[in-house]
């Protein structure tokens, strides 16, 4: 059976607990939204392929637990990491104010070509709001990286978010992604040439 993608990336959700990182991600992976608050232990993992100027990325999501006791398990798995999700709350200062702390995780642990983008999650809960979008857009800046306000409640920038770390780990590993895939006219011209022999083995079958 032909590959169902091109390639594997590997992005890791990061920040406190109940933060909302397995809603967004059950947003994203399923178009879910469960309120009920069951914390991750260690690890777990959603996928998802998204197609990106004509590849089919596969990525693959890991949710981590935020809870303190987890974070020996979890630290291992920034190191294959490609892409970084930092999400804190909205409605929770504190979560906002760790993100510097989970951020000199990275940079201790993850490699060095990750990329990263801050997300505020629970935005469509205003009148709980405690950290302004403007002092999240302040701190993406000073980290160099890209900000949403987001919800996974309400599907407000979830795809968007995700879509846009997959974006910058696909531009920031294209050499790699090159040479897995050669110039991208000969993979698609390849892609083109096994879609037509899919075709021909499939009427093949047919006719058996
Ligand atoms: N209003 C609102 N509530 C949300 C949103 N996302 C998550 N929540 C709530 O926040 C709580 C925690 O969400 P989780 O996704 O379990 O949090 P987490 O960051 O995965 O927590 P850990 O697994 O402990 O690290 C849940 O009770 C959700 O109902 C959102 O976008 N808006």
């Amino acid at each position: 059976m032909a590959k169902q993608y091109d390639i594997l990336f590997r992005l890791l959700l990061l920040g406190d607990s109940g933060v909302g990182k397995t809603c967004m991600l059950r947003r994203f992976a399923e178009g879910e939204f469960d309120p009920s608050h069951i914390s991750t232990i260690g690890v777990d993992f959603k996928m998802k392929t998204l197609v990106i100027d004509g590849i089919r990325v596969r990525v693959q999501i890991w949710d981590t637990a935020g809870q303190e006791r987890y974070q020996t398990i979890t630290k291992q798995y920034y190191r294959r990491a490609q892409g970084i999700v930092f999400v804190y709350d909205i409605t929770d200062e504190p979560s906002f104010l760790h993100i510097g702390k989970w951020a000199s995780d990275v940079d201790e642990y993850a490699p060095e070509k990750v990329q990263m983008i801050l997300v505020g999650n629970k935005a469509d809960n205003e009148p709980k709001r405690r950290v302004t979008k403007a002092q999240g857009s302040k701190l993406a800046e000073a980290y160099g990286m890209e900000f949403f306000e987001a919800s996974a409640s309400t599907s407000r920038n979830i795809k968007e978010s995700f879509t846009r770390v997959t974006e910058l780990v696909l531009q920031a590993y294209k050499n790699d992604v090159d040479h897995l895939l050669g110039s991208l006219d000969d993979y698609l011209d390849r892609a083109a040439l096994q879609d037509q022999k899919d075709d021909q083995d499939a009427s093949r079958t047919c006719a058996c």
